[in-house]
């Protein structure tokens, strides 16, 4: 147990012992040496606190919360998931840190030459009231509150005729079972028109990316010169979704050809946009060399952390327009932080001041109510001004089951939930017994009713292969190459765990060598035709980024022989496919089942969400919803154990962070 008495080489044996144990990164052992080498002598309890607040960054948290770790101490490390035995129990956290309080784990840390307090001069750790950062991160969320806070207080002068603009882009008043409703997607038009920042939450089909259409080209008829715009979502999935929704709208508008001509149909990622340098985590693009443009978009901003939102800030030159798009409520990046759950933590209450709803309603002459609207206060409520929800679903009207559901479960409803399941024919659950469970595997080969299993892909591949003899650069194989991919698309199974039965992995294996009895697949493992691959780290040579899908397709040589090549898409709006050989892909897995982690920013016509036998931590609320809303028109629930999905929506993720409160210090 820690005491004031543990020694500094006691507590690094602990340490060891829980990297023994899996809890703890070795990475986290290894800071925690550095820091006990710099400053000998330190006390066990900062070294605790160093080691805790380094593996808090791998749980998403950028910073620790000491109040928070004692209250809950087994939460600081990385435990097997519940209904794993051999708890080894003298080893855990609650038992370890059952000495520590509050009052002089924090003395401790006050006095320690590593630990700076909030301003101070450089030292790896920094204190700030309760919380425990490594620098660099306590220096990225301090860059990121400024850059905000200058961003926030941005006004901009609006066209005289605003008003006028808003009705001819937004000319259908929104009625629902013919009462008119408030139009929220003119009103974050509006709202971004009078701002240099800008961001507009909503679930699937609120019309994000319509509002943002609609709003460049405003934008872009009212300047005096034509405004460089640049587009970027986090992932090349992420981006090529919002290059065809983009292209689709900008071709409906109505404006000049000249102006839709200067609205970008090209969405890039946030790595090539800011020009990744290889083997390096800075960018071409940064406050000394800032991006060549005047107005920014991106997309899925719920998948963005905190050291890529600084180097974004960072590279934003002061007078360009920043908007931001998406899903407060999914899951947020797999890296540290949650920057759009921050952001947005006040949309759904709007906390307008009564000076901002006025020029809102006058300016759009919309009624602007909700029942969760809360009045805010100027000055208090600064960022609130800047951020919208877009709160009617067009893709889940009416009575749609994906969307009743999505709500329930985002709504922590369990047992309305379990009640849309039943009711509604695009949702269903299946309850999964044992690993070769008969209702699984049909649902993975055929689907279920009009929805698509993987069967729908090989049918692709194997029913409509180009003629025997047709030459490799005939356009057939292009063709043919593309609906491969986009039949892949129509199904997808996803995990919530990659380990265990119900894990990605296992899965992986599973599904491949079904496929394979079934003869849909020429083999099960290495390389076959058929095989879908995802990409797991940044090719720049390759032009491939991490999250990429491709398959493995049997393709012509010159002389009559064929090869395996694995087809990807461009990502880059065109239709374009490139061809890979295997051998020149070294971090690539088999992407039959894939995590709700990686689904982010995809779509795909039936998606089936399969959750293991026991509650695991990974499973939340946001997990879930992120996973439901992957479904354009099927949804199929796999239960492999029972009450798992009503307690996974019990519990939410939480993010330790102290962006807002530095926002507000600083506002
Ligand atoms: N004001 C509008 N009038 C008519 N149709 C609209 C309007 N806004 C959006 N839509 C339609 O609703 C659908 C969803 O809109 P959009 O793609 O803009 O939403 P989104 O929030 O960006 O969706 P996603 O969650 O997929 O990113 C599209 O088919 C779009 O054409």
């Amino acid at each position: 147990m820690i005491t004031t008495e543990t020694t500094p080489s006691g507590l690094l044996e602990l340490l060891e012992h829980w990297v023994t144990l899996g809890w703890l990164r070795p990475l986290d052992q290894a800071l925690t040496h550095f820091l006990a080498e710099q400053v000998p002598q330190t006390d066990a309890r900062v070294l605790l606190a160093a080691a805790l607040a380094s593996h808090q960054l791998g749980h998403g948290h950028v910073c620790l919360d000491l109040a928070a770790t004692l209250a809950e101490p087994d939460f600081a490390l990385s435990l097997p998931p519940e209904g794993e035995d051999g708890l080894a129990d003298a080893w855990l956290p609650s038992t370890q840190l059952a000495d520590l309080n509050l009052e002089s784990w924090l003395a401790a840390l006050a006095d320690s030459a590593l630990v700076a307090a909030a301003g101070e001069p450089d030292r790896p750790l920094v204190l700030k009231g309760e919380r425990l950062y490594l620098r660099r991160y306590w220096r990225y969320e301090q860059g990121v509150a400024r850059a905000l806070s200058t961003r926030i207080d941005d006004d901009r002068t609006v066209p005289a005729d605003l008003h006028c603009w808003l009705e001819r882009l937004f000319p259908e008043p929104l009625m629902l079972d013919g009462v008119r409703q408030t139009d929220w997607q003119k009103l974050a038009c509006a709202l971004a028109v009078s701002s240099g920042f800008t961001l507009i939450t909503g679930g699937p089909g609120t019309g994000k990316t319509t509002t943002v259409v609609r709003l460049l080209a405003l934008l872009q008829s009212t300047a005096e010169q034509p405004l460089r715009i640049r587009l970027a979502a986090p992932t090349g999935k992420a981006a090529a979704r919002l290059t065809e929704s983009i292209g689709a709208q900008v071709a409906s508008l109505p404006v000049d050809e000249r102006v839709r001509a200067h609205i970008p149909a090209e969405v890039s990622t946030l790595h090539r946009l800011l020009g990744s340098l290889p083997g390096s985590r800075h960018f071409r693009h940064h406050a000394g060399n800032p991006l060549p443009l005047d107005v920014l978009v991106v997309d899925e901003a719920s998948m963005i952390d905190l050291e890529m939102m600084h180097s974004l800030l960072m590279a934003l030159p002061s007078h360009a327009r920043l908007l931001m798009l998406g899903d407060k409520d999914q899951l947020a990046s797999v890296e540290a932080g949650a920057l759009l759950g921050d952001l947005c933590c006040y949309a759904e209450q709007g906390l307008y001041t009564p000076e901002r709803l006025a020029w809102l309603e006058q300016v759009s002459g919309e009624r602007v109510a909700h029942p969760s609207l809360v009045p805010g206060e100027p000055g208090r409520h600064a960022l609130a001004q800047r951020v919208l929800m877009l709160r009617y679903s067009r893709r889940f009207a009416g009575g749609s089951g994906i969307g009743r559901l999505a709500e329930a479960v985002n709504g922590q409803q369990p047992a309305l939930a379990r009640e849309q399941l039943q009711r509604f024919d695009e949702v269903a659950s299946v309850r999964v017994r044992g690993e070769q469970d008969r209702a699984l595997n049909r649902l993975l080969h055929q689907g279920r009713g009009a929805a698509a299993g993987y069967g729908d892909y090989l049918t692709q591949l194997h029913g409509e292969r180009p003629a025997t003899g047709t030459a490799f650069d005939d356009t057939a194989w292009h063709q043919w190459a593309g609906r491969v991919l986009t039949a892949f698309d129509r199904f997808r199974l996803l995990c919530a765990v990659r380990r265990g039965p119900w894990g990605v992995e296992g899965l992986n294996q599973r599904i491949a060598g079904l496929l394979h009895r079934r003869g849909l697949l020429e083999a099960e493992e290495g390389w076959y035709e058929g095989r879908p691959v995802l990409v797991t780290r940044n090719d720049y040579g390759l032009g491939l980024m991490n999250g990429d899908i491709g398959i493995a397709l049997r393709l012509p040589e010159g002389d009559g022989r064929t090869v395996l090549r694995v087809a990807f898409p461009r990502n880059d709006g065109s239709d374009g496919l490139r061809f890979v050989l295997p051998s020149r892909l070294s971090d690539v897995e088999t992407v039959f089942a894939m995590t709700v982690h990686k689904s982010q920013g995809s779509e795909f016509a039936h998606t089936a969400l399969i959750l293991p036998h026991v509650l695991n931590p990974i499973l939340t609320k946001e997990l879930l919803y992120t996973g439901i809303t992957r479904a354009r028109d099927w949804f199929t629930l796999l239960e492999t154990g029972q009450g798992v999905f009503e307690q996974a929506i019990g519990r939410r993720v939480e993010r330790r962070s102290g962006l807002l409160e530095t926002l507000q210090q600083q506002g």
